[in-house]
Protein backbone atom coordinates (compact mmCIF):
# COMPACT_ATOMS: atom_id res chain seq x y z
CA UNK A 1 0.00 0.00 0.00
CA UNK A 2 1.15 3.52 -0.80
CA UNK A 3 1.77 5.38 2.33
CA UNK A 4 0.34 8.97 3.52
CA UNK A 5 1.78 12.33 3.16
CA UNK A 6 2.95 14.32 5.99
CA UNK A 7 1.58 17.53 5.45
CA UNK A 8 3.93 21.06 7.99
CA UNK A 9 0.91 23.61 7.50
CA UNK A 10 1.60 27.14 9.22
CA UNK A 11 -1.74 28.58 9.98
CA UNK A 12 -0.30 32.27 10.50
CA UNK A 13 -0.25 34.89 13.37
CA UNK A 14 -3.97 34.21 14.72
CA UNK A 15 -6.03 35.78 12.45
CA UNK A 16 -8.22 33.51 10.46
CA UNK A 17 -7.93 35.40 7.12
CA UNK A 18 -3.85 35.41 7.18
CA UNK A 19 -4.02 31.60 6.63
CA UNK A 20 -3.03 30.70 2.55
CA UNK A 21 -5.54 29.39 0.74
CA UNK A 22 -3.30 26.52 0.38
CA UNK A 23 -3.08 25.89 4.17
CA UNK A 24 -7.09 26.32 3.37
CA UNK A 25 -7.49 23.97 1.04
CA UNK A 26 -5.09 20.79 3.01
CA UNK A 27 -7.04 21.62 6.52
CA UNK A 28 -10.73 21.55 4.81
CA UNK A 29 -9.72 18.52 3.27
CA UNK A 30 -7.99 16.77 5.64
CA UNK A 31 -9.11 13.48 7.28
CA UNK A 32 -6.20 13.21 9.92
CA UNK A 33 -5.01 16.56 11.37
CA UNK A 34 -2.56 16.60 13.85
CA UNK A 35 -1.55 19.62 16.19
CA UNK A 36 0.40 20.42 19.48
CA UNK A 37 -1.66 21.27 23.09
CA UNK A 38 -0.27 22.60 25.95
CA UNK A 39 -0.33 20.80 28.85
CA UNK A 40 -3.87 18.84 27.99
CA UNK A 41 -5.13 22.87 27.37
CA UNK A 42 -6.50 23.63 23.85
CA UNK A 43 -4.49 24.68 20.73
CA UNK A 44 -3.66 28.46 19.71
CA UNK A 45 -3.26 26.87 16.24
CA UNK A 46 -5.91 24.58 16.03
CA UNK A 47 -8.06 27.36 17.29
CA UNK A 48 -6.82 30.20 14.13
CA UNK A 49 -8.21 27.58 11.72
CA UNK A 50 -11.31 25.78 13.82
CA UNK A 51 -13.75 26.76 11.18
CA UNK A 52 -11.97 25.10 8.19
CA UNK A 53 -11.74 21.22 9.47
CA UNK A 54 -14.25 19.25 8.32
CA UNK A 55 -16.81 17.41 10.83
CA UNK A 56 -15.28 14.03 11.23
CA UNK A 57 -11.90 14.55 10.94
CA UNK A 58 -9.84 12.60 12.97
CA UNK A 59 -7.75 15.04 15.62
CA UNK A 60 -4.22 13.65 16.49
CA UNK A 61 -3.79 15.97 19.87
CA UNK A 62 0.06 16.18 20.37
CA UNK A 63 0.33 17.68 24.15
CA UNK A 64 4.23 18.77 24.33
CA UNK A 65 5.07 20.12 27.82
CA UNK A 66 6.79 23.49 27.12
CA UNK A 67 9.28 23.23 29.86
CA UNK A 68 13.25 24.31 29.19
CA UNK A 69 14.25 20.67 30.16
CA UNK A 70 14.21 19.42 26.30
CA UNK A 71 13.45 15.23 27.25
CA UNK A 72 9.78 15.98 28.55
CA UNK A 73 9.04 17.72 25.12
CA UNK A 74 11.44 14.85 23.32
CA UNK A 75 9.07 12.02 24.38
CA UNK A 76 6.02 14.14 23.16
CA UNK A 77 7.22 14.27 19.88
CA UNK A 78 8.32 10.47 19.75
CA UNK A 79 4.45 9.50 20.58
CA UNK A 80 3.27 12.09 18.02
CA UNK A 81 5.50 10.87 15.51
CA UNK A 82 4.74 7.32 16.53
CA UNK A 83 0.94 8.01 16.35
CA UNK A 84 0.80 9.66 13.11
CA UNK A 85 3.18 7.51 11.31
CA UNK A 86 0.26 4.77 12.48
CA UNK A 87 -2.12 6.70 10.31
CA UNK A 88 0.63 7.42 7.10
CA UNK A 89 1.48 3.55 6.84
CA UNK A 90 -2.38 2.94 6.89
CA UNK A 91 -2.75 4.98 3.61
CA UNK A 92 -3.74 8.37 4.97
CA UNK A 93 -2.28 11.68 4.42
CA UNK A 94 -2.14 13.72 7.80
CA UNK A 95 -2.28 17.42 7.93
CA UNK A 96 -0.08 18.89 10.61
CA UNK A 97 -1.02 22.56 12.03
CA UNK A 98 1.47 25.15 12.95
CA UNK A 99 0.86 28.28 14.39
CA UNK A 100 2.86 31.46 12.12
CA UNK A 101 5.41 29.30 10.44
CA UNK A 102 6.26 25.80 10.56
CA UNK A 103 9.88 26.30 10.30
CA UNK A 104 10.16 29.41 12.35
CA UNK A 105 11.12 28.18 15.85
CA UNK A 106 7.90 25.87 15.30
CA UNK A 107 6.60 22.37 16.69
CA UNK A 108 6.66 20.73 13.53
CA UNK A 109 10.10 20.68 12.62
CA UNK A 110 10.13 18.03 15.32
CA UNK A 111 8.03 15.82 13.68
CA UNK A 112 9.50 16.74 10.39
CA UNK A 113 12.92 15.32 11.65
CA UNK A 114 11.36 11.98 13.40
CA UNK A 115 8.95 11.37 10.17
CA UNK A 116 11.04 12.83 6.90
CA UNK A 117 13.18 9.95 6.39
CA UNK A 118 10.23 7.43 5.98
CA UNK A 119 7.32 9.21 4.76
CA UNK A 120 6.88 12.12 1.94
CA UNK A 121 6.99 15.47 3.44
CA UNK A 122 5.35 18.83 2.46
CA UNK A 123 5.87 21.86 4.23
CA UNK A 124 3.03 24.88 3.78
CA UNK A 125 4.99 28.47 4.83
CA UNK A 126 2.61 30.56 6.87
CA UNK A 127 2.43 34.26 7.50
CA UNK A 128 5.57 34.49 10.44
CA UNK A 129 5.07 36.23 13.62
CA UNK A 130 7.69 39.37 13.19
CA UNK A 131 5.83 40.06 9.79
CA UNK A 132 2.61 40.08 11.70
CA UNK A 133 3.86 42.28 14.33
CA UNK A 134 5.76 44.52 11.64
CA UNK A 135 2.27 45.03 10.17
CA UNK A 136 0.51 45.89 13.16
CA UNK A 137 2.85 48.64 14.81
CA UNK A 138 3.37 49.57 11.06
CA UNK A 139 7.09 49.55 11.34
CA UNK A 140 9.99 48.30 9.03
CA UNK A 141 11.25 45.20 10.12
CA UNK A 142 14.85 45.89 7.82
CA UNK A 143 16.10 48.12 5.00
CA UNK A 144 18.92 48.61 2.70
CA UNK A 145 22.05 47.22 4.25
CA UNK A 146 20.54 46.83 7.64
CA UNK A 147 20.15 43.25 9.42
CA UNK A 148 17.97 41.55 11.31
CA UNK A 149 18.44 39.40 14.27
CA UNK A 150 15.58 37.47 15.44
CA UNK A 151 16.60 36.75 19.32
CA UNK A 152 14.72 34.47 22.33
CA UNK A 153 13.91 36.16 25.02
CA UNK A 154 14.43 33.30 26.92
CA UNK A 155 18.35 33.76 26.64
CA UNK A 156 20.79 34.55 29.70
CA UNK A 157 20.88 38.39 30.23
CA UNK A 158 24.21 38.65 29.24
CA UNK A 159 23.82 36.60 26.46
CA UNK A 160 20.90 39.10 25.19
CA UNK A 161 22.34 42.10 26.16
CA UNK A 162 25.48 41.12 23.69
CA UNK A 163 23.46 39.97 21.17
CA UNK A 164 20.97 43.09 21.12
CA UNK A 165 23.73 45.18 21.40
CA UNK A 166 25.54 43.48 18.71
CA UNK A 167 22.79 44.50 15.74
CA UNK A 168 20.95 47.28 13.92
CA UNK A 169 17.85 45.70 14.28
CA UNK A 170 16.10 42.97 16.36
CA UNK A 171 12.98 40.94 16.70
CA UNK A 172 13.12 39.67 20.76
CA UNK A 173 10.71 37.06 20.56
CA UNK A 174 9.01 34.69 23.23
CA UNK A 175 8.56 37.33 25.98
CA UNK A 176 6.38 36.33 28.73
CA UNK A 177 7.90 36.32 31.89
CA UNK A 178 11.17 37.49 30.31
CA UNK A 179 10.28 40.70 29.10
CA UNK A 180 11.64 42.62 32.40
CA UNK A 181 15.01 41.47 31.44
CA UNK A 182 14.48 42.47 28.21
CA UNK A 183 13.64 46.07 29.34
CA UNK A 184 16.31 45.91 31.57
CA UNK A 185 18.90 45.50 28.72
CA UNK A 186 17.46 47.66 26.17
CA UNK A 187 17.80 50.33 29.13
CA UNK A 188 21.38 49.68 29.68
CA UNK A 189 21.76 49.78 25.99
CA UNK A 190 19.62 52.92 25.36
CA UNK A 191 17.14 51.24 23.20
CA UNK A 192 14.14 50.97 25.40
CA UNK A 193 13.14 54.91 23.23
CA UNK A 194 13.21 52.58 20.24
CA UNK A 195 11.26 49.27 20.91
CA UNK A 196 8.03 48.94 20.33
CA UNK A 197 5.94 45.60 21.76
CA UNK A 198 3.35 44.02 19.95
CA UNK A 199 1.20 41.25 21.66
CA UNK A 200 -1.04 38.97 19.95
CA UNK A 201 -0.70 40.62 16.39
CA UNK A 202 -3.16 39.97 14.07
CA UNK A 203 -6.10 38.84 17.06
CA UNK A 204 -9.04 41.37 18.28
CA UNK A 205 -6.93 41.54 21.21
CA UNK A 206 -3.72 43.02 19.96
CA UNK A 207 -1.72 44.91 21.42
CA UNK A 208 0.88 47.64 20.20
CA UNK A 209 2.59 50.00 22.23
CA UNK A 210 6.10 51.89 23.47
CA UNK A 211 8.31 49.20 25.27
CA UNK A 212 8.13 51.46 28.02
CA UNK A 213 4.68 51.35 28.58
CA UNK A 214 4.47 47.21 28.28
CA UNK A 215 2.79 45.52 31.41
CA UNK A 216 5.58 43.70 33.72
CA UNK A 217 4.63 39.80 32.48
CA UNK A 218 3.51 39.77 28.77
CA UNK A 219 1.91 37.22 27.38
CA UNK A 220 3.98 34.31 25.37
CA UNK A 221 2.64 35.50 22.15
CA UNK A 222 4.28 39.05 22.02
CA UNK A 223 7.55 40.66 20.83
CA UNK A 224 9.82 43.82 20.92
CA UNK A 225 10.79 45.21 17.66
CA UNK A 226 14.42 47.18 18.17
CA UNK A 227 15.92 49.60 16.01
CA UNK A 228 19.17 51.61 16.73
CA UNK A 229 20.36 54.53 14.70
CA UNK A 230 18.31 57.07 12.20
CA UNK A 231 15.25 55.21 10.86
CA UNK A 232 17.48 54.05 7.39
CA UNK A 233 14.09 53.75 5.44
CA UNK A 234 13.55 58.16 5.55
C1 LIG B 1 10.31 26.32 27.01
C2 LIG B 1 9.60 27.45 26.33
C3 LIG B 1 10.69 28.41 25.97
C4 LIG B 1 10.73 28.75 24.53
O1 LIG B 1 9.73 29.37 24.07
O2 LIG B 1 11.71 28.42 23.90
C5 LIG B 1 8.75 26.94 25.20
N1 LIG B 1 7.47 27.34 25.31
C6 LIG B 1 7.31 28.07 26.44
C7 LIG B 1 6.10 28.65 26.84
C8 LIG B 1 4.85 28.61 26.16
N2 LIG B 1 4.65 28.07 24.94
C9 LIG B 1 3.34 28.25 24.58
C10 LIG B 1 2.67 28.91 25.64
C11 LIG B 1 1.15 29.17 25.66
C12 LIG B 1 0.70 30.54 25.52
C13 LIG B 1 -0.78 30.64 25.53
O3 LIG B 1 -1.51 29.72 25.11
O4 LIG B 1 -1.24 31.71 25.98
C14 LIG B 1 3.65 29.17 26.61
C15 LIG B 1 3.49 29.96 27.88
C16 LIG B 1 3.28 29.16 29.08
O5 LIG B 1 3.54 27.97 29.13
O6 LIG B 1 2.82 29.81 30.03
C17 LIG B 1 2.66 27.85 23.38
C18 LIG B 1 3.43 27.33 22.25
N3 LIG B 1 4.77 27.07 22.19
C19 LIG B 1 5.05 26.52 20.95
C20 LIG B 1 3.87 26.44 20.21
C21 LIG B 1 3.76 25.83 18.84
C22 LIG B 1 4.23 26.73 17.77
O7 LIG B 1 4.20 27.97 17.92
O8 LIG B 1 4.60 26.18 16.73
C23 LIG B 1 2.84 26.95 21.02
C24 LIG B 1 1.38 27.09 20.67
C25 LIG B 1 0.71 25.75 20.82
C26 LIG B 1 -0.65 25.85 20.26
O9 LIG B 1 -0.81 25.81 19.01
O10 LIG B 1 -1.58 26.00 21.07
C27 LIG B 1 6.30 26.03 20.50
C28 LIG B 1 7.43 25.89 21.24
N4 LIG B 1 7.56 26.28 22.51
C29 LIG B 1 8.73 25.77 22.98
C30 LIG B 1 9.27 26.10 24.20
C31 LIG B 1 9.30 24.79 22.04
C32 LIG B 1 8.69 23.42 22.41
C33 LIG B 1 9.43 22.70 23.51
C34 LIG B 1 10.60 21.97 22.95
O11 LIG B 1 10.47 21.31 21.90
O12 LIG B 1 11.66 22.02 23.58
C35 LIG B 1 8.69 25.23 20.73
C36 LIG B 1 8.45 24.14 19.73
C37 LIG B 1 9.53 26.30 20.07
C38 LIG B 1 11.00 26.07 19.91
O13 LIG B 1 11.44 24.98 19.59
O14 LIG B 1 11.69 27.05 20.09
C39 LIG B 1 8.58 28.23 27.20
C40 LIG B 1 8.54 27.69 28.64
C41 LIG B 1 8.24 28.75 29.69
C42 LIG B 1 9.20 29.89 29.72
O15 LIG B 1 10.43 29.72 29.65
O16 LIG B 1 8.70 31.02 29.84
C1 LIG C 1 7.40 29.10 19.48
S1 LIG C 1 7.48 30.63 18.64
C2 LIG C 1 6.50 30.24 17.22
C3 LIG C 1 6.71 31.16 16.07
C4 LIG C 1 5.83 30.84 14.88
N1 LIG C 1 6.09 29.53 14.33
C5 LIG C 1 5.97 31.92 13.81
O1 LIG C 1 6.21 31.60 12.65
O2 LIG C 1 5.81 33.08 14.14
C6 LIG C 1 6.36 31.56 19.61
C7 LIG C 1 6.69 33.04 19.62
O3 LIG C 1 6.27 33.64 18.40
C8 LIG C 1 5.84 34.97 18.65
N2 LIG C 1 4.44 35.09 18.20
C9 LIG C 1 3.72 34.14 17.58
N3 LIG C 1 2.51 34.61 17.23
C10 LIG C 1 2.47 35.90 17.63
C11 LIG C 1 1.49 36.94 17.53
N4 LIG C 1 0.30 36.73 16.94
N5 LIG C 1 1.79 38.15 18.06
C12 LIG C 1 2.99 38.37 18.65
N6 LIG C 1 3.96 37.43 18.76
C13 LIG C 1 3.70 36.22 18.25
C14 LIG C 1 5.97 35.23 20.14
O4 LIG C 1 7.19 35.88 20.38
C15 LIG C 1 5.96 33.81 20.69
O5 LIG C 1 6.60 33.76 21.92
Amino acid sequence: MVTGTLYGVGVGPGAPDLVTLRAARLIGGAAVIAYPTLAGGDSFARSIVAGMIPAGAEEIRIDVPMTEARAPAQAAYDDGAARIAERLEAGADVVCLCEGDPLFYGSFMYLMARLAAGYRVEVVPGVASPAACAAAARRPLAARNEGLAVIPATLPEEALEARIGAVESAVVMKLGRHLGKVRRVTDRLGLTGRAVYVARASLPDEVVCPLAEAPAIAPYFSMVLVTRGDDPWL
